[in-house]
């Protein structure tokens, strides 16, 4: 069986590429980085390591890669691949989908044998969103044709994996919990046999309670972190005034889940302490600047701050929590991050309160705004 995963980075060859392997897949890495494709052509494997007092290693095998920039050899790749697969940003998405529309057109001339497009990133929907820029790229007998053979489910992805230079290139150290869960009801032909996936007939729960608590919690602790100019996750969650404003937020999504999906609360509130405890792993060291990267998109209308806080209003509650990091994501001036820059910019020339409205969405006038607003003011003259 061969997968073919766009991005040899980190949680591509630390999560995707460990459970792929383990289920009997050859995989083939899509990759931009030319170094790394060199790497893993010239070694076919790499070590994974757990980071625990263990230290547990896994050795991954039958690996190998493409330079993304090779159009007909990634087409190639895809016409034969049993599953395909990213770990490559939200944002990357719209790029590679020419490539792998290219790869199913061929793959459709060849006889077309069913095939998954799994998406693993850090949104909702994002197989999805992928199977739209696909589609873009196809010509309308293709689309007919993949309409019958080609999936695209979406999927939720959970496992903490720092920015990290090793002597060793390929290798990657990643934390031991992991969570990937599948939408069966979007499949097409045979599930997958993947030890480690779940697979559900609704996503939605699932991606929103993993969004919702684990990424807005730790955006929390980026954001709140970066402020008080502490440099990692472990560091800022050793101060108790970041811990507390992490546990109000996350009260705060939990009691939309809770309302929203009938999560039961004590087994909510259990996964809250697991994902905090998760952050406080000593044998990681995650930068608050990786955490909190990309803001324009952390700051987006659907994403893990203003999605839960304009959802709070409808279950008549005051998301103060979440107001308080958006405020602080606002804040978020890191000068090696383009969307930082480009928001602080926003800021300076328009304002905050049309900062505000741009970036989140929320309308002037609504009690989130004023709360965003207020706790801006606030954060700031604590700067
Ligand atoms: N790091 C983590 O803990 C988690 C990450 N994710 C998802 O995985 C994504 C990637 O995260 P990391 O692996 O940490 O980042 P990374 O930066 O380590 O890896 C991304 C890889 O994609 C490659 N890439 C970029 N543009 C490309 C293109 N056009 N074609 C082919 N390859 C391309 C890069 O060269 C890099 O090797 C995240 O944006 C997120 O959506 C999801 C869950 C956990
Ligand atoms: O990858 P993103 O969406 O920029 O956000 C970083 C988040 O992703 C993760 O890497 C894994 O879920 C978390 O560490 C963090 O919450």
């Amino acid at each position: 069986m061969l997968a073919v995963h766009y991005g040899a980075g980190n949680i591509g060859r630390g999560f995707i590429g460990q459970l792929l392997h383990q289920a009997g897949y050859e995989i083939c890495f899509v990759d931009v980085n030319q170094e790394l494709v060199e790497e893993i052509n010239n070694r076919k494997e790499y070590t994974v390591v757990l980071a625990a007092e263990e230290k547990t290693a896994f050795t991954v095998t039958s690996v190998r890669a493409v330079n993304g920039k090779d159009e007909d050899a990634v087409a190639r790749e895809i016409a034969k691949a049993d599953l395909v697969t990213t770990a490559i940003g939200p944002n990357i998405l719209k790029f590679i989908a020419p490539v792998i529309a290219k790869g199913i057109s061929l793959r459709l001339q060849q006889g077309g044998e069913p095939l998954n497009v799994i998406a693993c990133e850090n949104m909702i929907g994002g197989s999805s969103a992928l199977r739209s820029f696909v589609y873009a790229a196809l010509s309308d007998a293709d689309k007919a044709q993949a309409d019958k053979v080609i999936g695209f489910p979406d999927a939720a992805v959970d496992r903490i994996v720092p920015l990290q230079k090793n002597d060793d290139k390929l290798l990657v150290t990643v934390e031991p919990f992991y969570e990937w869960v599948v939408n069966k009801s979007q499949i097409v032909g045979a599930i997958p046999a993947i030890d480690g996936v779940t697979y559900v007939d609704d996503l939605k729960p699932f991606i929103e309670r993993k969004l919702f608590t684990v990424n807005t919690g730790h955006a929390t602790v980026a954001y709140l972190g970066y402020l008080q100019g502490l440099p990692s996750i472990d560091q800022a969650m050793k101060n108790p005034d970041i811990v507390a404003t992490t546990q109000k937020v996350l009260h705060e999504t939990g009691a939309v889940l809770v309302a929203k999906y009938g999560f039961d609360r004590e087994k909510h509130e259990a996964y809250i302490n697991k994902i905090l405890k998760r952050f406080t792993n000593p044998y990681i060291s995650d930068e608050v600047t990786r955490v909190g990267r990309s803001p324009v998109r952390k700051l987006s209308p659907a994403d893990r701050l203003v999605s839960p806080a304009t959802q709070a209003a409808a279950y008549e509650f005051e998301p103060v929590g979440l107001a308080t990091v958006i405020a602080a994501a606002l804040l978020f001036d890191y000068q090696e991050d383009p969307e930082a820059v480009e928001v602080q910019g926003f800021i300076r020339d328009k304002g905050i309160e049309k900062a505000i409205e741009h970036y989140t969405g929320v309308a002037a006038g609504t009690a989130l705004f004023s709360g965003i607003l207020a706790q801006y003011n606030q954060l700031k003259t604590t700067r």
